[in-house]
């Protein structure tokens, strides 16, 4: 499934014309839609419609009618001035002897439900004068709002705040990314007949979901054992960061690995899962990491100042890499792209600001183009964390879609890492195991989804996480 933005979805419309579907077909079952999404989420309420003079309108319009055939009480405002398509869905509730009001009549009745048709990815400027004032009535009336396609006003100050959001054909960014994300409310999709072709583009970013990832996990065959199913290296630790590697490693077995070694250096205090081998060293070098059996490597966590010199012993081994925290500067970085090892970078917003020699405010503001610009730079698969994550590698993106709020505290990043690790040591591709990896880490946050919930404890609900995802049990939250 692919992210779109307005014009992108502008292109698809049109493609679905060229190839011969009817616009106002497509309009008309974006109308029902909304129309029955409604009415499950709201039963038994006056509904008010809200329509402005495009084609959002246009679907406001039809979704009206039919509200009006399946007997609900509806009321419509409409601006004036509908053109084509949306022209035609204002003659055809006409002709179901419905009054449309003009907009400027509009007053908040109390216990009616709103329908936000005034403006979808039409919308080119910011709402003023009317239609800003409009915005403001809507939001301070207290009353519910399910908005058509976009809450009106995105992306954009001012908007409607609205309680349901039905996306029409596909999700925007404006569903995904924060702060719009937070105007939506709760998010369905609706299919809305559009042609497959006409949705296809492969320059848009890929929207993880599950069916895409369940094709990713590692098989675990009846004969498996624990030397041919992914071995782990997890190399970190300071002596005032003694955890960092320790929940790496409980990431890493909670995540499929059949082995986890910990590197550490010897005078940290690190304590390492009891599963785990222990490989304390003195000083980083490559003969010290040598004995490790490993297919991967997770490398930087907890490193401290340390990060650089482990950073080099790991490139020695030369297998597959994940560089973290302590070990992501621009050297290390490009001395593994250089020495052609597969490589996958895990920045926060702050260190792909130090990495893009940024800022951690601009990288947050646009992370797509962020996680972009540094897989160009360094020629690595790149991890942008952030609500959402973004993945990117030579010229595609990936945009996470499980994970929440709660996940907001210290370690998560290290679990993040010990999963990624495990996937690429269990064979898969960098773009594969990062996109995996960060799919089923933020499915076990949403498991638990509390706030005051544990980096060690999300590890623990990897394995749940795991088998919904391999049982085919994951609804996206767009549904
Ligand atoms: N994609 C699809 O496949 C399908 C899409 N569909 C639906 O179409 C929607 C997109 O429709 P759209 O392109 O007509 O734009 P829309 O959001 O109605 O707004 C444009 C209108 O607003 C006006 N306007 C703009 N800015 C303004 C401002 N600041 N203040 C005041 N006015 C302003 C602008 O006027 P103008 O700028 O020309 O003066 C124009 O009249 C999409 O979100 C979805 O709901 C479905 O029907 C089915 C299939
Ligand atoms: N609001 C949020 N929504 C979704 N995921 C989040 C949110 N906040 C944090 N996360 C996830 O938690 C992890 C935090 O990583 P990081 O900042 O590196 O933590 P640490 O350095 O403490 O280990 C990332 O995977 C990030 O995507
Ligand atoms: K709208």
């Amino acid at each position: 499934m692919r992210l779109f933005t307005a014009e992108a979805m502008r292109l698809a419309d049109q493609k679905a014309t060229q190839i011969g579907y009817p616009s106002l077909l497509l309009m008309d079952t974006a109308g029902r839609k909304v129309a029955r999404a409604l009415l499950q989420a709201y039963p038994n309420r006056r509904v008010v419609v809200l329509c402005g003079k495009g084609n959002n309108g246009g679907d406001g319009l039809a979704a009206a009618r039919w509200m009006r055939v399946w007997g609900c009480e509806v009321e419509v405002y409409a601006a004036e001035g509908q053109q084509g398509d949306a022209k035609a869905m204002r003659q055809a509730l006409e002709s179901h002897k419905l009054t449309i009001r003009p907009l400027t009549d509009w007053q908040p009745t109390p216990g009616t439900v709103l329908l936000d048709a005034l403006f979808g990815t039409g919308l080119n400027r910011p709402l003023q004068g009317f239609y800003a004032d409009l915005v403001g009535k809507i939001n301070q009336s207290g009353l519910s709002v399910v908005a058509a396609d976009l809450p009106s006003g995105l992306p954009y100050v001012p908007h409607v705040e609205a309680d349901l959001t039905v996306a029409l054909a596909a999700l925007k960014l404006e569903h995904v990314f924060y702060p719009h994300r937070a105007a939506c409310g709760k998010i369905l999709l609706a299919e809305i007949g559009m042609p497959p072709e006409a949705l296809a583009d492969e320059s848009l970013p890929e929207l993880l979901t599950p069916q895409a990832l369940h094709a990713l996990l590692p098989p675990r065959p009846g004969n498996a054992h624990k030397g041919n199913v992914g071995r782990v290296l997890v190399v970190g630790g300071y002596p005032s960061y003694t955890g960092a590697p320790a929940l790496s490693a409980i990431a890493a077995y909670r995540a499929g690995a059949g082995l986890v070694t910990v590197a550490y250096p010897q005078e940290a205090a690190v304590v390492p899962p009891l599963e785990a081998v222990r490989l304390p060293v003195a000083g980083w070098s490559h003969a010290a990491l040598k004995p490790a059996k490993a297919e991967a490597v997770a490398v930087g966590m907890g490193a401290g100042p340390s990060g650089k010199e482990a950073a080099k012993a790991v490139l020695e081994l030369g297998l597959p890499t994940l560089l973290d925290a302590d070990a992501l500067h621009s050297e290390t970085v490009e001395e593994f792209a250089g020495a052609g090892i597969p490589t996958v970078i895990t920045p926060h917003p702050g260190e792909a600001a130090r990495l893009l020699q940024s800022s951690a405010q601009e990288v947050a503001q646009a992370p797509l183009e962020a996680a972009r610009t540094l897989a160009e730079r360094f020629a690595v698969t790149v991890v942008l964390k952030g609500g959402p994550t973004v993945i990117a590698e030579n010229g595609r993106l990936a945009v996470n879609t499980t994970g929440n709020p709660a996940m907001a505290t210290g370690g998560m990043g290290d679990v993040l890492s010990g999963v990624i690790g495990a996937f690429l040591a269990a064979g898969l591709a960098p773009w594969d195991a990062a996109r995996l990896g960060v799919y089923l880490h933020g499915l076990a946050g949403d498991l638990l989804a509390r706030v005051g919930m544990l980096a060690h404890e999300l590890a623990d609900a990897l394995p749940q996480a795991r088998k919904q995802l391999a049982q085919g049990q994951v609804r996206p939250y767009w549904h």
